[in-house]
């Protein structure tokens, strides 16, 4: 099956093999190609060019897509699209004056979320998830990583992991896993850490790798969660089983997570609203991908990632939307990419390399996806006949989306 794309008004994120992700000034630029066709053979993009240079294709199917611009799926790499149940009753909490901390030292928060989880059946989880995840691919989402850490026991962190492979297994685009069993303690090792700790290092996380359930690890290192000194050790410990670090960092406090995370080679540092002069030299000169994510600043009134001191330092920055019942009930990347430009000052060509092939990276994906590159797979989106790219963060809560291809087919 072929499909040829005609008339695109601009073809965005166009790109050589190999540009695994962009940094610093690089941010800035956002390659493309204006009036530009794009040429699908199976799952794949076959080749793309310029109307005027057009050669013949034998294609099954020809779209006209005068007015509108293609550009390659959203990469979301860090979600929680897997739980059970919602949280509209903290919302209301914290509209009547409670802070996120408040509620989660009352025994709500992930501990409110772990609970209902244990509660709810493996195949109801997997419904409730997959409707998420089936309305996050119809804004534009073509890849995503997805992590537990709503178990915190060991039945209910592997039933997670079973339903974000079930979810793997069953949608056409790629879902990366994460163990996050080191997300809260549970009130049951409230005065034994150590003892949870434990669990996690020498009970789960050796199932975990046997059953080949995740790719990464993860853990909240924050104030009141888990300490440097657990985050080191988990680490340690997963790199063994081969599974590499992205993990919470720098949410509310700067312990020095960062660090612990370069130190172990982590994918990815993500969060990073509180960022610290050290934090910044730690990261320079590294494989490690810090991101952002603005949806949770605004859902907490917490502040935005400093995107602008990141970028000027020489950094990359990815974007993604920690979709989640409790700090961003949402999953929108075309949000993100507004807020990244409204709230963190980034320019419509950073944010959108940021939610793309910078997202792609921080799940190792860059190779296949985040980018319009002959050879990576069919996964874009074609938007309604809009005036420029820059109309996309600047209409704001607008759908501009008209369709989204998942290996060369619409969803
Ligand atoms: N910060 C830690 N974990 C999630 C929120 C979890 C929750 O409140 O349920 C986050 O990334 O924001
Ligand atoms: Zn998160």
């Amino acid at each position: 099956m072929s499909l040829l794309l005609t008339n695109i008004k601009e073809l965005l994120q166009v790109r050589e093999p190999g540009v695994l992700k962009v940094s610093g000034d690089e941010m800035k630029e956002l390659p493309s190609l204006k009036n530009a066709w794009l040429f699908i053979e199976n799952d794949t993009i076959a080749d793309f060019g310029t109307m005027d240079n057009l050669p013949e294709l034998n294609a099954d199917k020809i779209t006209d897509a005068t007015g509108k611009i293609v550009l390659p799926t959203w990469c979301d790499s860090h979600t929680h699209i897997v739980y059970a149940g919602n949280r509209e009753l903290e919302f209301a909490d914290r509209i009547n004056g409670l802070s996120y901390e408040e509620i989660a030292n009352r025994g709500g928060g992930i501990l409110n979320s772990a609970k209902t989880l244990q509660e709810t059946p493996e195949e109801e989880v997997y419904d409730q998830s997959a409707k998420r995840l089936e309305e996050v691919m119809k804004l534009g989402t073509g890849a995503v990583e997805i992590k537990s850490g709503y178990g915190l026991t060991e039945e209910a962190e592997l039933k997670m992991l079973r339903v974000i492979k079930k979810l793997d297994e069953n949608y056409a685009l790629p879902v990366k896993s994460t163990f996050l069993g080191a997300h809260a303690i549970p009130k049951e090792y409230k005065n034994d850490p150590d003892g949870y700790m434990d669990l996690v290092i020498d009970e789960i996380l050796p199932k975990v790798a046997e059953l080949k359930l995740a790719e990464y690890i993860d853990i909240f290192c924050e104030k009141g969660y888990f300490t440097v000194e657990e985050t080191n050790r988990l680490l340690s410990a997963a790199q063994k089983f081969g599974l590499k670090p992205k993990i919470h960092v720098n949410q509310f406090n700067a312990i020095g997570g960062v660090k612990a995370g370069v130190d172990h080679r982590a994918l990815s540092v993500d969060h990073l609203e509180v960022m610290q002069r050290e934090d910044f030299e730690v990261l320079k000169g590294t494989e490690t991908m810090p991101v952002a994510l603005p949806s949770c600043s605004l859902f907490l009134s917490i502040p935005y990632t400093p995107a602008r001191e990141i970028l000027d330092a020489g950094l990359p920055l990815a974007l993604a939307t920690d979709f989640n019942p409790g700090s961003t009930p949402s999953g929108n990347m075309n949000l993100v990419v507004s807020l990244a430009c409204i709230k963190m000052k980034m320019t419509p060509e950073e944010a959108i390399n940021a939610a793309t092939l910078n997202g792609a990276y921080a799940m190792e994906l860059s190779s296949t996806h985040g980018s319009i590159t002959k050879g990576k797979k069919a996964n874009f989106i074609v938007t309604k006949e809009i005036p420029s790219y820059t109309f996309l963060p600047y209409a704001f809560g607008t759908n501009s989306i008209e369709s989204v291809y998942i290996n060369g087919k619409v969803i």
